[in-house]
């Protein structure tokens, strides 16, 4: 009898008494197989010509790795920390054809690491640009924009670049605004160590980020590199941080969240093929009681403003240590529920405890998505629920590599996401502090370090349809963007094609 053709499943029948036969079991065998692969994510996905002759490629370059890998797993990118083989991407024939996809939307990331340290060195270039103390080993000096000097220990970056030099000025600004670093396992000891690290980071980018004219031109120069990486779509956290200018005059949040609005829409409209962004008001969660009324208060004001180019609502911030989603919720329950929420929720290693517990808040709470999920596994109920409820888990493999969650990502929990189609999506969370690139990054390391060695273009496929299924976009914007999205992949399916045939890629 077929194991899942028959009626009964494998649970039902009863223990043979006898043994089966080999080929009784070479087909039960076959068919257990078939049955996984027919969960898959991306099972559903149907390929065209062009896409098959593709997906042949693919599969071919991934398997070359895969074995390589499977050989001595120090050759697999994958198994290894990020930093440690950065340049190893570029080597790849895969990283090579998943940077050509249009990979649909980042529905994670975070305002202050969104775009390269390129840019970060760039804005080190403008006028009335101050700093106080040198560049040390673990941190740098503080920076201050403005039009005189603050105080009797500040000089002007400008004349400090003079005698050090642009070349070894720029090498510092992007030493100090990273977490990498040569030797990643040594340096951090902990998941708290990095993390302290990670925060301080955001905390010392502020003053440089935060000045108008920067703080307009770093989202901007960010949605090109979105751009240029094939994302066509945006949902991105923001803290809302004051912006200043030479004034003296500080934003509130409206006029902050203006200023993202119009530079999307003027990004939009200088890159036709581009969908769009959204913003997700995303405070720490470190807040304390009053100043969370505060922040509720800005919610709604916020979603009044921008009744849709607000996304909706998320805290961020280190969750172990941080406040849960339980001890908000009173106060969560009483925003209208035209707010969505997006929380990030269970991103830990840990079991039973009160972080892992967000994920059980999210969910009761009517989270439409949960960003990172890491210890959903844990949670059966909470798997069936996000199914049930088809609410979407964001994950950001390099992100929890980089923030000690999991050292080799053939260790993710999302495997089990990947080969049981749950609503997914892959995202870079803060592409900025590894130097990674705004998706592509995450993806290979998704397809090849996490799925299964059987997964081939329909996962990718899928998981950029996911990207505009899950988003927050309304139903007429979503088809617009799935004609977008859909354009963009046949030309480059096209071109991929045409390039694999002439034997030129
Ligand atoms: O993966 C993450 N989990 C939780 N919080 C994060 C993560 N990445 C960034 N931030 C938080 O986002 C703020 C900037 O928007 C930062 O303050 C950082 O705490
Ligand atoms: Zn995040």
């Amino acid at each position: 009898q077929h194991l899942i053709s028959s009626g009964t499943s494998a649970v039902e029948s009863k223990p043979a008494s006898a043994r089966p036969t080999y080929e009784d079991y070479k087909r039960q065998r076959e068919n257990f197989l078939q049955a996984e692969e027919y969960h898959f994510l991306g099972a559903n996905v149907t390929l065209n010509e062009n896409e098959q002759l593709v997906n042949k490629f693919l599969m071919r370059l991934k398997l070359e790795e895969m074995v390589k890998g499977f050989n001595d797993s120090y050759n697999f990118i994958p198994a290894r920390h990020i930093f440690e083989v950065l340049d190893r991407f570029g080597q790849s024939k895969v990283f090579k054809v998943i940077q050509r996809l249009p990979k649909g939307g980042v529905l994670h990331a975070h305002d202050m690491a969104l775009g390269s340290t390129d840019l970060i060195v760039n804005a080190t270039y403008r006028e009335n640009l101050w700093q106080k103390g040198n560049f040390g080993v673990s941190h740098g000096p503080q920076f201050k924009f403005s039009k005189e000097k603050p105080g009797k220990e500040w000089s002007l970056v400008s004349e400090i670049r003079q005698w050090m030099t642009d070349k070894v000025y720029d090498a510092k600004v992007g030493e100090i605004f990273s977490l990498y670093n040569a030797d990643p396992l040594n340096a951090y000891k902990s998941l708290d160590d990095v993390w302290s690290k990670f925060q301080n980071l955001f905390g010392s980018l502020a003053p440089l980020i935060t000045f108008a004219p920067v703080w307009r031109q770093y989202y901007h120069d960010s949605l090109k590199q979105f751009y240029d990486d094939h994302v066509q779509y945006l949902e991105f956290r923001g803290v809302l941080p004051d912006v200043y200018d030479l004034d003296g005059k500080i934003y509130s949040a409206e006029e902050i969240v203006q200023m993202y609005y119009e530079e999307t829409e003027e990004f939009k409209s200088s890159h036709p093929e581009f969908i769009g962004a959204k913003f997700i008001y995303a405070p720490g969660r470190f807040a304390t009681d009053d100043e969370f009324l505060k922040i509720i208060d800005t919610a709604k004001r916020l979603h009044k403003k921008f009744p849709t180019f607000l996304a909706g609502f998320d805290l961020v911030g280190q969750e172990d240590p941080g406040r849960s989603l339980l001890e908000f919720a009173p106060a969560l329950l009483k925003l209208p529920a035209s707010i969505n929420f997006f929380f990030h929720a269970g991103e830990t290693n840990w079991y039973g405890m009160k972080t892992d517990q967000n994920l059980i808040d999210a969910v009761l709470l009517g989270s439409k998505r949960i960003g990172h999920g890491f210890a959903v596994l844990k949670h059966p109920k909470v798997l069936k629920e996000i199914k049930r409820r088809q609410i979407c888990i964001e994950i950001n493999p390099i992100s929890n590599q980089v923030l000690k969650l999991v050292q080799d990502q053939r260790n993710h929990p999302a495997a089990l996401l990947f080969s049981d189609n749950y609503p997914v999506v892959v995202s870079s969370d803060d592409p900025s502090f590894w130097r990674s690139t705004p998706l592509s990054h995450d993806f290979y390391v998704a397809f090849t370090g996490i799925a299964s060695a059987k997964q081939d273009l329909r996962l990718l496929k899928q998981l950029a349809l996911n990207s505009i299924e899950y988003s927050a976009m309304n139903s007429e914007e979503k088809t617009s963007a799935k004609e977008k999205w859909s354009q963009a992949w046949h030309d480059q399916i096209s071109a991929l094609a045409t390039d694999i045939v002439a034997g030129s890629v």
